[in-house]
């Protein structure tokens, strides 16, 4: 993929579905007695290999488009898959499947792409072992390839050392099948999708301060989920729209997920112009239109309980930082070091390679903008979040930038390169 700077950004798309909710909504419905009807689902690699995933384990999926129907067979419906489970480049797919595996009364095996094999899976193992479940990393590493043979579980408190919704929701799934009530208390609050998401389909699950709860339940009762636009997927448009001169665009069914939202906060600070319109509720999960105007944008600091609620932004939140005036110093972060590649590494090497003055560090990045950044050629191992990125620098930078790989978007957003034309060109 090959870009060059543009003069302008007007008009509006609406942004694919959130990623997050759509592996949910997949997951539950194969899980729940009923037809759960999903809109909106987002049709990206990742969601795609939840949907393989249960559809091996005896589950029909009906997937046209956006439009998702899920044949839902119960919490003990489940059947032994006759291959291996290919979870792709998903994390999430890969993290919550575990939990659910980790109760039903066969084997599997789950394995990934390059990417994924090498992700840090002793996470989970930890608090799914505690509960009596059999996991074992196949290769020894901790990583992917794991065989899990699922058994009773006992229920357990569990406090995880990381802020991470996969670990909190693969724990909680696991407890769908516990004896008991089972908890998670996490450092800093993680997204909390499972959890309303769970209640929707009538589990007890409560949640006070940096702790949730589940009853096992019975059964779960099937729902229709609608999925509102993915601010993970928003947060290219809303940096394109702040620092693209002349810009105005609308972000249409933008979610504003508390837990999601801190992209929208440190913009704030920074003193861009975003409005929001059209506010409304999704069950649970808010959404609203966004306007997001060309702005003068100043540096600052990203750090502590804000860091989960905009863990996937950072790397784009990095690129504010260079057209920002000032320095902008981003910690707490160590996190973006197991995501599909090291995205401190590759942001920061990446900035520099275009002339921004950034600095890596254990658990962030310092970066003093205001530099003009010219065109290179930018790998990026695979990364959607780092295609993505440096896409928007470089219709923001002299001369030509060259994404190799850049296909790897589809993982979260297909149709990125469409609307960012469509932008371009109304
Ligand atoms: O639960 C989820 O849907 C996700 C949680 C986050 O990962 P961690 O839980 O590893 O922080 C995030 O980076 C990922 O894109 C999606
Ligand atoms: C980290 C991500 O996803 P996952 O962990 O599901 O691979 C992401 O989408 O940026």
């Amino acid at each position: 993929m090959k870009l060059t700077k543009i003069e302008k950004l007007q008009g509006e798309i609406s942004v694919p579905g959130d990623k997050s909710i759509s592996h949910r909504a997949v997951m539950f419905g194969s899980l729940a007695k009923g037809t759960t009807h999903i809109s909106n689902f987002l049709a990206g690699a990742d969601c795609l290999a939840t949907i393989d995933c249960f559809r091996k384990m005896g589950i029909e999926i009906e997937q046209e488009g956006t439009d998702v129907t899920v044949y839902g067979k119960g919490l003990h419906g489940l059947e032994k898959p006759e291959e291996i489970l290919d979870v792709g480049n998903s994390g999430t797919t890969t993290r919550l499947i575990s939990g659910i595996l980790a109760g039903q009364d066969f084997e599997v095996v789950l394995s990934g792409d390059a990417s994924l094999n090498q992700r840090p899976m002793k996470r989970i193992m930890t608090p799914l072992k505690m509960m009596g479940a059999e996991i074992d990393s196949v290769n020894g590493n901790d990583c992917a390839p794991l065989r899990i043979n699922g058994k009773k579980l006992k229920a357990i408190h569990y406090d995880s050392p990381v802020a991470s919704a996969q670990v909190k929701s693969c724990v909680l799934l696991a407890g769908l099948y516990a004896d008991g009530k089972t908890s998670v208390t996490e450092p800093a609050l993680s997204r909390n999708h499972t959890e309303l998401m769970l209640r929707a389909f009538g589990v007890d699950v409560e949640s006070h301060d940096k702790t949730a709860e589940i009853t096992p339940p019975k059964e779960m009762n099937a729902t229709d989920i609608i999925v509102p636009g993915d601010i993970s997927s928003a947060a290219y448009f809303i940096a394109a729209g702040l620092i693209t001169p002349n810009s105005c665009i609308r972000l249409k069914n933008v979610g504003l997920n508390p837990t999601r939202d801190g992209l929208l906060r440190v913009c704030r600070q920074m003193g861009a112009d975003i409005q929001m319109e059209n506010v409304r509720d999704n069950g649970g999960e808010p959404a609203a239109d966004l306007i997001v105007r060309t702005s003068r944008l100043k540096g600052t600091v990203v750090e502590g309980d804000l860091i989960p609620t905009l863990i996937d932004e950072i790397p784009v939140i990095a690129l504010l930082a260079a057209f920002a005036e000032g320095e902008t110093v981003i910690r707490d972060a160590q996190e973006l070091r197991v995501k599909e590649s090291d995205r401190i590494a590759l942001t920061v090497d990446h900035l520099i390679k275009m002339g921004a003055d950034a600095q890596g560090t254990e658990d962030g990045m310092i970066i003093r903008g205001g530099k003009p950044l010219h065109g290179a050629e930018i790998h990026c191992a695979y990364d959607h979040r780092i295609a993505m990125t440096f896409s928007i620098a470089g219709i923001n930078a002299e001369g030509e930038t060259v994404i190799d790989d850049a296909e790897c978007v589809d993982v979260s957003y297909p149709t990125f390169y469409e609307q960012l034309n469509s932008l371009h060109e109304s």
